[in-house]
């Protein structure tokens, strides 16, 4: 060390990915707020894009018209783990991305490559600018967007907890009907052609089914505290 400048800590890359309800959002954003990091919801962006393709009368069932149209939104994530925004054409769509319109229609929009080439440009871009290290959720982090990531983590859990976990956010919600509509997108996003929902070889899988959030984000901390060590 020169000058006896204090050290800082290297930047840390840190990829969690795993299918809906496994708490990859609530988990990375209390690990990014804990260890001073950026975060970034993936699905948040291919959710803004699905919320731009209906709005503006795109057919999602129609891959080319989706594929004809991916350069046009302007998509920003603010990576604020206590307070994550995105725009779409500097419009705050927090809000209008969580509707069940957007959640039925998402994952035929995500499959399509340009989009996905789109998105992950500018996944890559915000990973590269985060100055103390980011913690990037999705789907396909570990394996395709940051496969050099220093930490990947892939999430699961038992079908039965995931619907239980999404029925409690969604009022009045029937837990067969979440169950089963999870699985569909589970076996579509795993299923599609172009980086599909997939377990990166060098990823460490937790298993949440029986443990609570705390655990969760504590496992992880511990984690991405031991790789920060090593680096
Ligand atoms: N280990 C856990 N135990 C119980 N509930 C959890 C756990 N992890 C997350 N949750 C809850 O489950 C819901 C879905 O979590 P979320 O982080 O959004 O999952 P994902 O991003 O994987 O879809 C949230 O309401 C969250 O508070
Ligand atoms: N890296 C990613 C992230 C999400 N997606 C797609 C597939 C998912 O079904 C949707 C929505 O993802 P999101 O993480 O918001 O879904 P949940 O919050 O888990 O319900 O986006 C993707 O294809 N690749």
């Amino acid at each position: 060390m020169e000058n006896g400048a204090a050290r800082t800590a290297p930047a840390v890359i840190v990829a969690i990915d795993g299918p809906s309800g496994t708490g990859k959002s609530s988990t990375s954003k209390a690990v990014a707020a804990q260890l001073g990091l950026s975060y970034l919801d993936t699905g948040a962006q291919y959710r803004a894009i699905t919320w731009w393709m209906v709005t503006n009368g795109i057919d999602v069932d129609d891959p080319s018209a989706i594929a004809a149209a991916a350069g046009k939104p302007d998509i920003v994530s603010g990576t604020d783990p206590a307070s994550p925004t995105i725009t779409v054409d500097g419009v705050d769509v927090a809000g209008p991305i969580r509707t069940q319109e957007v959640t039925s229609r998402v994952s035929a929009v995500s499959a399509v490559p340009e989009v996905r080439t789109r998105i992950t440009e500018l996944q890559r871009a915000i990973a590269a600018g985060a100055v103390t290290g980011i913690v990037v959720e999705g789907r396909d982090i570990g394996t395709t967007v940051l496969p050099d990531a220093d930490l990947k983590i892939f999430l699961t859990a038992s079908p039965e907890a995931r619907a239980a976990r999404r029925s409690g956010e969604l009022k009045d919600a029937d837990v067969a009907a979440t169950r089963e509509a999870l699985l569909k997108r589970d076996a579509a996003d795993s299923t599609r052609r172009t980086s599909p929902l997939a377990k990166a070889d060098d990823a460490v899988e937790v298993d949440t089914s029986d443990l609570t959030l705390q655990q969760v984000i504590e496992c992880v901390v511990t984690l991405v505290e031991e790789k920060r060590a090593a680096k």
